[in-house]
C-alpha cells in the first residue's frame, strides 16, 4: 500500500535537502522494512523530523502518542520534550516491545518514554493530566473518537497532529467509492474542520499530516 503521496523524486529531493536521518533512526527504519509486518506504517525519515521540529518548537512538559508501532515516532517526538518530560506512548500490540525499547535506549531517549499496551479508547481515560502535544496514528476508524476523548485534555495553545489524514489520496473520491478507513479519515477531516474549539492545517507530508492548534 503506497503510504506518500508525493512524486517519489519530490519525496527523494526533500530527503536529500533535510538534515540527515541519525544513526539510530536509520537503523530502527532499515531494522523494521526488513523484519517488521506493515513496515510503510513507520513514519521514516522527512516525516520523523517534522515530527521532531514541531515537538522542539513547542517544547511540550508531557506528550500523548496513539499508536507506537517500532518506536520511530516516539524518538522523535521524545527529542522536542521540555526538561523532566514526559512522552505517554500506547500500542495494543505488546509484541514488538524488546524491539522499540531496545532502539529507545540506543537513542538515549528510554527514560523520557512510558509504554503503554491497549486499547487506545481504554487507556487515554488512566493516562493523568494534559498533554502539550497528542500525535494519533493509531486505527483510522477511532481519530474521531480519539478526538473527543483528548480535546478537553489540551490546554489553550497546545496541539493535536493527526497522521494519514490524506489517506493515499482516497479522501478525495466520492465517498462511495472510498475505503471504510478513508471515509472515516474524511469524517475526521470534516468533523476537526466544524470545530470552533480549534484551527488546524493539513499539510500534505507523506500521507497527509494534520496539525491542530486548540484555541
Ligand atoms: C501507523 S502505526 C504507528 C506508527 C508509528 N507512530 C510511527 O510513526 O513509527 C499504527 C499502530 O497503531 C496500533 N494500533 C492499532 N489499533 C490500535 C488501538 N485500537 N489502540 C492502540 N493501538 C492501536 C498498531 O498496533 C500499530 O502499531
Amino acid at each position: 500500500m503506497q503510504h506518500i503521496i508525493t512524486p517519489d523524486p519530490i519525496n527523494s529531493y526533500s530527503e536529500q535537502y533535510t538534515s540527515p536521518e541519525d544513526a539510530v533512526l536509520a537503523a530502527l527504519n532499515k531494522e523494521t522494512y526488513a523484519h517488521v509486518r506493515g513496515a510503510q506504517m513507520i513514519s521514516g525519515h522527512l516525516q520523523g523530523m517534522v515530527l521532531q521540529m514541531i515537538s522542539q518548537m513547542i517544547a511540550p512538559k508531557q506528550v500523548l502518542e496513539l499508536g507506537t508501532y517500532t518506536g520511530y515516532s516516539a524518538i522523535c517526538l521524545a527529542k522536542g520534550l521540555a526538561e523532566g518530560g514526559q512522552l505517554h506512548t500506547i500500542d495494543i500490540d505488546p509484541d514488538l516491545q524488546a524491539m522499540r525499547e531496545g532502539y529507545w535506549k540506543e537513542a538515549g531517549q528510554e527514560h523520557k518514554i512510558k509504554q503503554h499496551i491497549g486499547e487506545a479508547a481504554k487507556v487515554i481515560p488512566a493516562i493523568e493530566g494534559d498533554f502539550d502535544l497528542a500525535f494519533i496514528d493509531a486505527d483510522k476508524r477511532n481519530y474521531s473518537l480519539y478526538f473527543d476523548l483528548l480535546i478537553d485534555r489540551i490546554p489553550s495553545g497546545g496541539y493535536i497532529l493527526a497522521d494519514n489524514t490524506l489517506f493515499h489520496g482516497e479522501v478525495i473520491l466520492p465517498v462511495d467509492q472510498q475505503s471504510n478507513s478513508a471515509r472515516a479519515i474524511h469524517e475526521f477531516n470534516i468533523k476537526v474542520a466544524a470545530d470552533d474549539r480549534v484551527e488546524q492545517v493539513l499539510m500534505p507530508i507523506r500521507d497527509g499530516l494534520m496539525l491542530i492548534r486548540k484555541k
